[in-house]
């Protein structure tokens, strides 16, 4: 039998080393190590923008098998800095496959190691907190071990980063496109009842297709978005999307517009993830980070008010903190797994937000109600009763 030597390495700051089969992009990118335990929707995953400064280890063993395809794309591009897996992908057998994932990754610049134990990993970050790591991929196996562990020390962290400016849109559009629907995929929207404006820090696509599904005709802004360029727009609602880094950071500039337009208007105001931790910042909460975060698509959420249980997909790294919750805020949804926030809302306004991605893409749907709930408000206000 031919030796075959390991073409990627991925350095853990503690110096824990783990060798395997470099795929896609070669090269070396430092990142944060997150976990991510769906089973299905890699694609969807790694152009998740929220993704954006962190490495994803799947703890499902089979990434690949189906390859990648147009449609799915969260983003134009990959966010993910790098994916480390069980298996090598193999050929991609899928009606919709239209390129194998190693191909659309090194296109994309993007790093990804196979034959990894990623049990063993996935215990290692549940056990010290996401890592700092530096992930090389070199054909001829020639890796530099200090220069590797060295790199994933000199990572500075997600903690005080503000990452959506760079994944943000450059200029406001406008978005049409509704849900993927059966026989006819992605229809537009052409009669919408609501003007939404959605600010965007690191939206994924299927929130936009969401919105559009429930009713509205959606205008996207940048993540710097004054509350007077929100307000300008005459929206009957706002939305707060989901993007990457430390919350903390991306309020120094998104907290204001928020109070802004909390303060100047009665519009209904719905948040997911970033926007969630953005509106309770707005409100007077305050965020932190979680040791090694919620990523998956079976996160079990209870609705406080309902008392029902739904099943969520989740990418998160940093929570609300429910304790720092102002009086007029109430908690609505906790994660079922460790108790954290899942949900808030403002007593006696349609102001709500949730730490979960009801949007799923992948994942259930179980959340999708939240979509129907802001549209509903909208209508409600324009027809009181
Ligand atoms: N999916 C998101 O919007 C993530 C929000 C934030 N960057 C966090 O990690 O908690």
């Amino acid at each position: 039998m031919p030796r075959t030597i390991p073409t990627a390495c991925l350095a853990l700051a503690d110096g824990t080393l783990f060798y395997g089969r470099g795929f896609g992009a070669t090269g070396v990118t430092t990142a944060e190590l997150c976990f991510n335990t769906s089973m299905t929707g890699y694609q969807e995953i790694m152009t998740d923008p929220s993704y954006a400064g962190q490495v994803v280890t799947f703890t499902f063993p089979h990434v690949g098998n189906v390859g990648v395809n147009p449609e799915d794309d969260e983003t134009a591009d990959p966010v993910a800095e790098g994916m480390v897996v069980k298996w090598d992908p193999t050929e991609p057998s899928n009606w919709r496959a239209a390129e194998p994932l190693s191909d659309w990754l090194a296109r994309r610049g993007r790093i990804a190691m196979g034959g990894v134990d990623t049990r063993r990993l996935t215990r290692a970050i549940r056990q010290q907190g996401a890592p700092h790591v530096a992930l090389a991929h070199d054909p001829e196996g020639r890796f530099d071990i200090e220069a590797l562990v060295a790199a994933a020390r000199s990572f500075r962290g997600l903690v005080g980063l503000d990452l959506a400016k760079g994944v943000t849109c450059a200029q406001s559009y406008r978005w049409d496109e509704m849900r993927w629907a059966w026989p006819i995929g992605y229809a537009r929207q052409e009669t919408p009842r609501h003007r939404v404006v959605a600010v965007d820090y690191g939206a994924k696509r299927n929130i936009l297709r969401c919105l559009a599904s429930s009713g509205a005709d959606v205008t996207v802004l940048p993540a710097t978005a004054t509350a007077d360029d929100i307000l300008a727009l005459e929206p009957d609602g706002v939305f707060l999307s989901n993007g990457p880094g430390d919350p903390a950071a991306t309020g120094e500039y998104a907290v204001p517009a928020i109070r802004g337009v909390l303060d100047r208007s009665e519009v209904p105001m719905f948040g997911i993830c970033l926007g969630h931790q953005m509106l309770a910042l707005a409100l007077g909460a305050k965020t932190v980070k979680m040791n090694h975060g919620h990523h998956g698509a079976n996160h079990p959420v209870k609705d406080l008010e309902t008392g029902k249980v739904e099943i969520t997909s989740m990418n998160h790294g940093f929570t609300v903190d429910s304790q720092t919750l102002p009086s007029d805020v109430r908690e609505t949804h906790v994660s079922l797994f460790d108790g954290s926030n899942c949900g808030i809302r403002m007593d006696g306004r349609s102001v709500y937000s949730v730490q979960y991605h009801p949007e799923a893409s992948p994942g259930p749907q179980d959340s999708y109600y939240l979509f129907e709930r802001f549209a509903e408000a909208m209508d409600r206000r324009k027809t009181p009763a």
